[in-house]
């Protein structure tokens, strides 16, 4: 029988079998940030442990800097500290630092595949949820708990039990208005929150293979959402070209090397899923969320459900408090809901073609009175290539206030709030009660939906406008 992608890149990390399901495995990437890093580093130095394989670890700060306009650690004090043990830390143990200014600096989820740190096939871990994004190169990646990255700082590998497999095909030809991010809110929407618990998803078909590095990455980076640990996508031409010349791949006669064993990689014709689940794209609208979790998510040209049409009493319950949350109305259009704040950035939409998209929509408008927006690029080199475009200078001209890189609004670590009570359309992966701030509300959207209700200071359907 034919193997997956998943078993072919398991099946290579093995280091040692440990029994009933459990493996030792070998760790190739191990990304950290300003976050989560420092913990794991205060174990590291309590417990005299040696980090033996430094060349492996990469570092950013991400989470805990300001996104001010010319910013500098001290711009958020209460994070600088976070900073200052991640300098210090990896300065002392040799690991590569990406520090603030640098091509190289920004979400740790969008830095690792664009300088080529993430490569199809390897196993990569992170002490963040969303490292399952890099699952868009066809890399096995894993977003662990602190003592889960003491244990891969220390000795270069991780014990896991090896997930079930499934198999999402996206196929069909989405329609207009409609990005990486609607199909994969309403892949959640469909499959549930706990849908992908104890898999590794495999995302596949047509519209997958017709679709971006970029998009890949965005679908890859909500299966946490759906509770799945790893998101995979089967590295293919477009793989190979995202990643020729990046700087931390291999180069020249390695590199095409390395490419002809990715191109092993791809699951096997007769290879089977624990599950397979197929899901036509043509039917997805731009999808925009109305409660406080990634799965309740409509339609934009949808109505907000109505509790009362609910027969399961926990489910009404759930409406119930979801809506209160929220401060909507069920059995109302969600279009129309007047908007305070609107963030465009984040590890699922910060990279160039979402800004793109983002900018299509700005471009010649204004952003509409009473409403704050902010883009975030996602790294410096986002940044960079966007400004060399002149998309700056759209969002600025429309309005939208122009940051520096980091995970800002998302998670608002960085003292970057929606203040309470506000509401705001976010391209960010979690609409959870305060993710954005004390009493924030969010609603998920795509990177033109954002762009959209920023511009007209209400949901709106982004094909009308
Ligand atoms: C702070 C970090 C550990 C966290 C995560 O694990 O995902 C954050 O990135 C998030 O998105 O909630
Ligand atoms: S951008 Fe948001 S989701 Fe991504 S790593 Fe940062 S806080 Fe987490």
């Amino acid at each position: 029988m034919g193997r997956t992608l998943f078993e072919k890149i398991w099946d290579q990390h093995i280091v040692q079998d440990l029994g009933d399901g459990w493996a030792l495995l070998h760790v190739d990437r191990h990304l950290l940030h300003d976050l989560s890093g420092p913990m794991a580093f205060k174990a590291i130095v309590e417990r005299g442990l040696d980090v033996p394989n430094p060349e492996l670890a990469f570092a950013t700060p991400d989470h805990a800097v300001s996104s001010a306009p010319g910013r500098t650690a001290a711009t958020f004090p209460t994070g600088q500290r976070f900073y200052d043990a991640m300098v210090e830390q990896t300065r002392a143990r040799g690991i590569r630092l990406f520090d603030l200014g640098e091509r190289g600096q920004g979400i740790v989820h969008v830095t690792g595949p664009e300088l080529g740190l993430v490569l199809p096939g390897a196993t990569v871990v992170c002490a963040d949820s969303h490292t399952c994004t890099n699952g868009g190169l066809g890399a096995l990646a894993f977003g662990v708990g602190t003592s889960e990255c003491i244990h891969a700082l220390a000795t270069q590998t991780l014990r896991l039990r090896r997930p079930r497999t499934m198999r999402v095909r996206l196929d069909g030809e989405s329609g207009k208005g409609v990005s990486p991010k609607d199909i994969i809110l309403h892949v959640i929407r469909l499959l549930g929150t706990d849908g992908g618990v104890e898999h590794a998803i495999e995302f596949a078909g047509g519209a997958i293979e017709a679709m971006t590095i970029e998009g890949r990455l965005t679908i890859c980076n909500l299966t946490v959402e759906m509770g799945a640990r790893s998101g995979l996508v089967a590295p293919d031409e477009k793989t190979i070209d995202f990643l020729r010349d990046k700087p931390f791949a291999p180069q020249g006669e390695g590199f095409e090397l390395a490419a002809s064993a990715w191109r092993l990689l791809a699951s096997d014709h007769d290879a089977v899923f624990d599950r397979d689940v197929a899901i036509d794209v043509s039917q997805v609208a731009p999808t925009v969320t109305w409660g406080t979790s990634p799965g309740q998510s409509i339609d934009v040209d949808g109505i907000v459900p109505d509790p009362a049409f609910e027969p399961d009493p926990i489910r009404r319950e759930q409406i119930v408090e979801a809506l209160g949350y929220m401060g909507i109305e069920g059995g109302r259009p969600i279009a129309g809901t007047q908007v305070d704040y609107v963030f465009i950035g984040s590890c699922a939409n910060s990279r160039l073609p979402d800004l793109r998209a983002a900018a299509e929509i700005a471009r010649g408008r204004h952003v509409a009175t009473g409403v704050t927006a902010w883009v975030v690029p996602g790294s410096v080199a986002v940044k960079r290539a966007a400004e060399a475009e002149g998309l700056d200078r759209i969002f600025r001209d429309a309005g939208f206030a122009w940051r520096e890189p980091g995970c800002s609004m998302c998670v608002a670590a960085n003292g970057e709030i929606i203040p309470p009570g506000k509401r705001a359309v976010s391209t960010s992966n979690r609409n959870f009660v305060g993710r954005q701030g004390p009493r924030a509300r969010t609603h998920l959207a795509s990177p033109a939906m954002a762009a959209a209700a920023a511009i007209t200071g209400i949901i709106t359907d982004v094909r009308k406008i």
